[in-house]
């Protein structure tokens, strides 16, 4: 089958789902983009700017923006799914009634619920069932692809066809999407490497050190692998931009707003005030939950995820937390995860 992808729609105006529409502008698309804020919209299509979520980044020309679902649905070739995880379910059973047959949703959130723990291609499957899936995600700092800096992503999709149709609709010389057929996998490392964001974060802020947080890293990726494996991924997915890749960007820089969180928690800083002061999601606080109950249910040790879990839920200080990771048993390296 053939895929004609001209016009993209975009559900979701925050940091990502813009800069998301402005790549696939600059790719020679036709753009919809959906904002639930009435000003955000507006000053998309007006000003050509973000500024509640993107500031100082100028769009290009060309975006429609709307607060109407049905803009998007009613004529969209694929739609890009960018709201935060915890609501993709509530907003995809508002776009179920006019989904129309065939579209490919392209799942671009990272997250697993807090409930249940579904993946974003869970919900999808759920709320939408029958539209073709695909998952957008790697190391990508929203501002900087917004402003066409270079960058590298994962697009995963069963369907090599259509997975390679829209990699040739999103792609431009500075947006260079890699084809994968492990659409778990890829979900997975995105999902997680916000946890494991926190926890170097929290290294950060407490003046650990770097070793410290090159250990996490290392640990983190073996934890993600586990994990990941665990839920039918292939471990060498997680080697990829969508694993490794994202970790290693999300995990160091305090653009990061998994990391700077983790940072002020390392400080001493109170969860509910750094979140009071941010208008941003930052996955991971919702994330870390799931992990824990999922990691439960399979019978997976995640032990840096469970030690983010403890201080964002108050059950430990985060000098606990650091003491109880460093008070795990000497073992072997590699473990047992798949890569060894
Ligand atoms: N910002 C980034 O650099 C990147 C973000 N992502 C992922 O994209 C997803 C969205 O993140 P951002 O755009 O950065 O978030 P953001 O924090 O910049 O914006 C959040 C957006 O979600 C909307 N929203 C909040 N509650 C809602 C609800 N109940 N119903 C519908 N919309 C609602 C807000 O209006 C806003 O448009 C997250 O899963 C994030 O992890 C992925 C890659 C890069
Ligand atoms: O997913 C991201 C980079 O790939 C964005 O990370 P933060 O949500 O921590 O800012």
């Amino acid at each position: 089958m053939t895929h004609d992808i001209d016009h993209i729609g975009v559900i979701g105006g925050g940091a990502w789902g813009t800069a998301l529409a402005a790549t696939a502008r600059r790719a020679g698309r036709r753009v919809t983009l959906w904002a639930r804020e009435a000003d955000v919209a507006a000053a998309i299509a007006r000003e050509r700017r973000n500024p509640d979520f993107l500031p100082g980044v100028d769009l290009p020309e060309g975006i429609t923006a709307t607060t109407a679902l049905e803009a998007v649905t009613a004529d969209a070739d694929a739609v890009l799914l960018v709201t935060p995880a915890q609501v993709l379910r509530g907003v995809c059973g508002r776009l179920a009634p006019t989904w129309r047959a065939g579209v490919p949703a392209v799942v671009c959130a990272k997250g697993f619920e807090t409930e249940g723990g579904a993946s974003m291609g869970q919900v999808v499957a759920e709320t939408l069932p029958g539209a073709p899936l695909a998952v957008l995600s790697g190391p990508t700092f929203a501002a900087e692809v917004a402003r066409g800096l270079p960058t590298a992503v994962t697009l995963a999709c069963a369907d090599r066809t259509l997975g390679e149709a829209l990699a040739r609709a999103l792609g431009t010389a500075t947006f260079r999407p890699y084809w994968s057929d492990d659409v778990v996998g890829v979900q997975v490392g995105g999902a997680i490497k916000n946890v494991l964001a926190i926890a170097c974060g929290i290294v950060e802020g407490r003046g650990l050190g770097d070793n410290a947080r090159a250990a996490l890293v290392t640990r983190g990726l073996a934890e993600l692998t586990r994990l990941a494996v665990a839920l039918g991924a292939r471990p060498e997915t997680l080697m990829g931009l969508s694993g490794l890749g994202d970790l290693l960007l999300t995990a160091t820089s305090l653009q990061s707003r998994n990391y700077s969180l983790g940072a002020a928690l390392g400080q001493g800083r109170d969860l509910d005030a750094v979140l009071g002061e941010r208008r941003s999601v930052a996955e991971g606080v919702h994330t870390a939950a799931a992990l824990v109950e999922m990691g439960a249910r399979l019978g997976v040790d995640l032990p840096i995820a469970g030690a983010v879990h403890a201080v964002l839920s108050g059950r430990a200080e985060v000098d606990r937390a650091i003491a109880g990771l460093l008070s795990r048993p000497f073992r072997a390296e590699p473990d047992a995860h798949p890569l060894g």
